[in-house]
């Protein structure tokens, strides 16, 4: 059956915020990250949400109408943030405390110290029976399917189990699904192929889902991986795909359609409830990992500050250190458990999700689980059955014989991936795509080796140190978990290219081989054990009170003083509340959710010692807490001297040197893998953000050509008129050179006295008003020397030549140089000459005869001595 994804739409409303409220990003800036992303405040900031304003994943109307029509919900939302008492909306401090993990003994591994204050515990609220249980809607439920599923044969997979789901869309889909019939397909549809030779290609796959409904999501790619966890397999569920793709919906869900992680909790009680030939010990933590560093979501914000959580171990034995694990008894703890590591994750508004995860997110259960019936049990089993149930595990009783009980433990990871994006308009958005993509492609290429590996049967090297998620996922990829994976897809053709990169990623990982083995181990270092050997030991030490009491009595009695009697009561009274505490952390099919009144269980690393007073208790907290401080600056200080330390010594045996070198080279092949897994991957989208910057780019350089064209042109105006102004200049130096060399001859051969003033050779500069103005200012200075002088001596001196003889009589030439050097004067001269009255006639004659001509002076000259001028 062939279906086209499309969905009719009558108009596109406005996208509902979702409901999963994850904790925005803070404003750190860009420096902030730099230096310290594990240090990063989680503080929240509302504008980011608020500044949303571009196109988004447009919801189907279907979602849409399932969004505003909402139905009581049926499990607690698992996100959603719970009030404070106080009403401010921040939730409340856990309180409980983190519990040891195998391995970290270390005080330093596991800071948190137990608050809970044990004598508060009503002994009676603990015994509570499964027949008691009122959280029906809770877990049975489901309980037939979960039956259903123990019966099948789900522990013998070997491949990865891979499913497509298809976000409903408004738009027209780009793809064709066959998803009814066997092999389940999806294929590109022809019109959206780029080349039209190569058909589409066939992608097969174990499911392809659509539709809103995470029900039959979680039915059919979730559950047995939860049973198979339970069963003693680790099992992983990852989800992968474009942002806004809704990785996140199919995991955590919405109050109305829970996703995988509140479905596959239930199924783990129900699981328990189903199994009363054993009993469980549930740890749960959560964690991100946001620009490659990991934070841990349960921890409080202060500790997760200064403690980023740290990767140790090699291989497939790989621990997290420190990580909060939190031990929980019921779903409601679970829940409470959920929400505040919800509330913790860091979400910001993108260009394609008002809420998109900005990080990786990884929710994982630690599932302790061994046979009933030893010595220690609280409870014998209660013989009651239902039908399905598993056999007991073979083997079980024969390890029992070795002084421990045999544990299995395994881990059930449910992972939110983040969404691979394209670069976007925000800054710091753009450096967490960075880091996500950067993580993805290493995931990419991990995968692609490992299904080489498998295909061909290799045994190549796998990046799996390249980052922070693979290095996590290390022991489950290397084949010793169940996986299975869930890519998201957005069907529109505007997405092609990423869809296309999903898929061929699914394709990948369905080739990876897969081996997952049940650990059987007796190992006393699992909590249970360890809770088991304390309840035995607390029994034994009440036991001892008691009878020594029921020997001494009265006489023991007046032997002790009223307040040793009080100590000793409220000791038994804390031995017995202890006792029940750590009973009822094991679940068994009677006291699974029996404390649904109660939140996750603290598990304390410590032994307490309850007969101590509670000033030495407070003595030796504080004693405790010195030590802690002084450890932490010993190993900052160690920690600084192995920095600085080179890594070889100039002196190192040469085999060390080699291994230094060989590693460096395996570092080398692997930041290879890295770059064509980069280039193999997700080529698609990055070539469509290449193209995209590249544009962007090329319209820049084009505009930066225009301008600087326009300048050039400009300049070369420019160098134009300098040069027509040089060579004006030129033009009148010559000019004015000539004139001087004829005067200065004239005056050699006696012509007239005229006397040429060194300043009219090197004339000065112009003058405000220009040559007009000063030419009529000197002549209007003359006329009244004229008018003040006697005029008769002018009128009966013919000869220019007296001119000389008057001191003050300036020359024709000098007035003519007064003009200035780059106006022609004789214009000048000629304008005021009509001014000039009454002149010397013999002078009038002379400016009279110079019209016409370039110079006066040549005139006259020309005309007295018929010089050649
Ligand atoms: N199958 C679906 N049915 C209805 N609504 C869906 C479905 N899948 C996704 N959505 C909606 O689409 C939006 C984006 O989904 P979601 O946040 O889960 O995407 P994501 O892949 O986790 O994105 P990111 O990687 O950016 O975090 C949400 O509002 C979600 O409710």
């Amino acid at each position: 059956m062939s279906s086209s994804m499309s969905t009719p739409s009558a108009s596109k409303l406005a996208r509902p915020v979702p409901f999963t409220p994850k904790r925005k990003l803070s404003l750190a800036t860009d420096s902030d990250l730099t230096s310290s992303d594990s240090r990063l405040p989680r503080s929240t900031t509302p504008s980011l949400l608020a500044s949303s304003k571009k196109y988004k994943a447009p919801l189907s109307t279907e979602s849409r109408t399932r969004l505003t029509n909402r139905p009581a919900p049926l499990f607690p939302s698992t996100p959603a943030r719970s009030k404070s008492s106080d009403g401010t909306g921040a939730v409340a401090r856990p309180k409980t405390p983190g519990s040891p993990r195998k391995g970290t003994d270390s005080p330093l591994l596991t800071p948190h110290v137990s608050e809970m204050d044990v004598s508060r515990v009503d002994p009676e609220e603990a015994l509570v029976d499964f027949e008691t249980v009122t959280e029906v809607g809770d877990i049975s439920a489901d309980m037939d399917e979960v039956d259903a599923m123990l019966r099948d044969d789900y522990g013998k997979e070997d491949k990865v189990l891979v499913s497509i789901r298809i976000r409903p869309s408004d738009n027209p889909s780009a793809w064709d699904v066959s998803a009814g019939a066997q092999p389940k397909t999806i294929k590109l549809q022809p019109q959206h192929c780029k080349s039209s030779v190569n058909p589409p290609q066939d992608f097969r796959f174990d499911e392809i889902l659509t539709g809103s409904e995470n029900k039959p999501v979680y039915n059919a790619v979730a559950r047995s991986h939860v049973c198979a966890a339970m069963d003693g397999f680790n099992a992983v569920i990852f989800a992968y795909g474009q942002t806004a793709s809704g990785k996140t919906f199919t995991l955590s869900g919405d109050e109305d359609q829970p996703g995988i992680i509140p479905r596959a909790m239930k199924d783990v009680f129900a699981y328990i409830k189903r199994t009363p030939t054993r009993e469980y010990l549930l740890r749960c933590s959560y964690l991100e990992i946001y620009n490659e560093a990991i934070h841990d979501l349960l921890a409080p914000p202060s500790s997760s500050v200064s403690q980023p959580v740290q990767i140790q171990g090699t291989g497939a034995n790989v621990v997290l250190t420190p990580l909060r694990e939190e031990v929980v008894t019921c779903l409601k703890g679970v829940h409470e458990v959920l929400q505040r590591g919800e509330g913790n994750r860091r979400t910001a508004s993108t260009d394609w999700n008002d809420r998109s995860s900005r990080s990786h997110s990884v929710f994982r259960l630690v599932i302790e689980s061994r046979e009933r019936g030893g010595a220690g049990d609280a409870e014998p089993a209660s013989g009651r059955t239902t039908p399905g149930f598993r056999p007991p595990t073979p083997g079980g009783p024969r390890l029992q014989a070795r002084g421990g009980r045999s544990v299995q433990t395994s881990v059930l990871s449910l992972i939110d991936l983040a969404g691979s994006e394209k670069a976007t308009s925000d800054k710091d958005r753009t450096r967490e795509g960075k880091y996500i993509n950067t993580s993805l492609l290493t995931l990419g290429s991990v995968i692609s080796t490992l299904a080489e590996n498998s295909a061909k049967n290799k045994s190549d090297h796998v990046p799996f140190r390249n980052s922070k998620l693979t290095r996590m996922l290390q022991p489950s990829l290397s084949g010793n978990a169940r996986i299975s994976v869930i890519c998201t897809i957005n069907p529109d053709g505007s997405a092609v290219a990423e869809s296309t990169s999903t898929l061929l990623f699914a394709q990948r990982i369905k080739r990876v081989q897969l081996h997952a083995q049940k650990k059987e181990v007796v190992d006393t270092d699992a909590l249970l054990e360890r809770y088991r050997k304390e309840i035995e030991e607390l029994r034994k030490r009440l036991a001892e009170k008691e009878a020594s009491q029921a020997d001494g009595g009265p006489v023991l009695k007046r032997r002790l003083s009223a307040r040793e009697q009080l100590d000793e009561s409220l000791a038994m009274h804390n031995l017995n509340a202890r006792i029940k505490q750590l009973t009822k952390l094991i679940l068994t099919s009677q006291t699974v959710d029996e404390n649904k009144g109660d939140e996750s269980r603290p598990a304390s690393p410590m032994k307490v010692d309850f007969d101590m007073s509670p000033y030495q208790l407070q003595q030796e907290l504080l004693a405790a807490r010195r030590e802690l401080e002084t450890q932490a600056t010993q190993i900052l200080s160690l920690e600084a001297a192995l920095a600085t330390r080179p890594q070889l010594p100039p002196d190192a045996p040469e085999g060390e040197k080699d291994k230094l070198l060989n590693e460096q080279a395996k570092t080398i092949r692997e930041l290879e893998i890295v770059v064509k897994g980069y280039e193999e991957n997700l080529g698609e989208p990055l070539r469509a953000v290449r193209e995209d910057v590249e544009k962007e780019w090329s319209q820049k350089l084009e505009a930066e050509v225009r301008v600087r064209q326009e300048k050039e042109a400009w300049a070369d105006e420019l160098v134009k008129q300098l040069d027509k102004e040089r060579k004006m200049r030129i033009k009148l130096e010559e000019e004015r050179h000539a004139l001087a060399a004829f005067v200065k001859k004239f005056d050699q051969l006696g012509l007239g006295g005229l006397v040429i003033p060194p300043s009219k050779l090197n004339p000065p500069m112009p003058t405000p008003g220009g040559a007009a103005a000063v030419f009529a200012q000197r002549q209007k200075t003359k006329v009244s020397q004229l008018k003040e002088h006697s005029m008769a001596p002018l009128a009966e001196a013919e000869s220019p030549v007296r001119l000389a003889t008057a001191p003050i009589q300036k020359s024709l030439l000098e007035e003519e140089w007064d003009g200035g050097e780059d106006v022609d004067v004789s214009i000048e001269l000629e304008k005021s000459a009509p001014s000039i009255s009454p002149p010397k006639a013999g002078l009038a004659a002379a400016i009279a005869a110079r019209k016409g001509s370039q110079s006066p002076t040549r005139e006259i000259l020309g005309e007295k001595e018929n010089l050649p001028v």
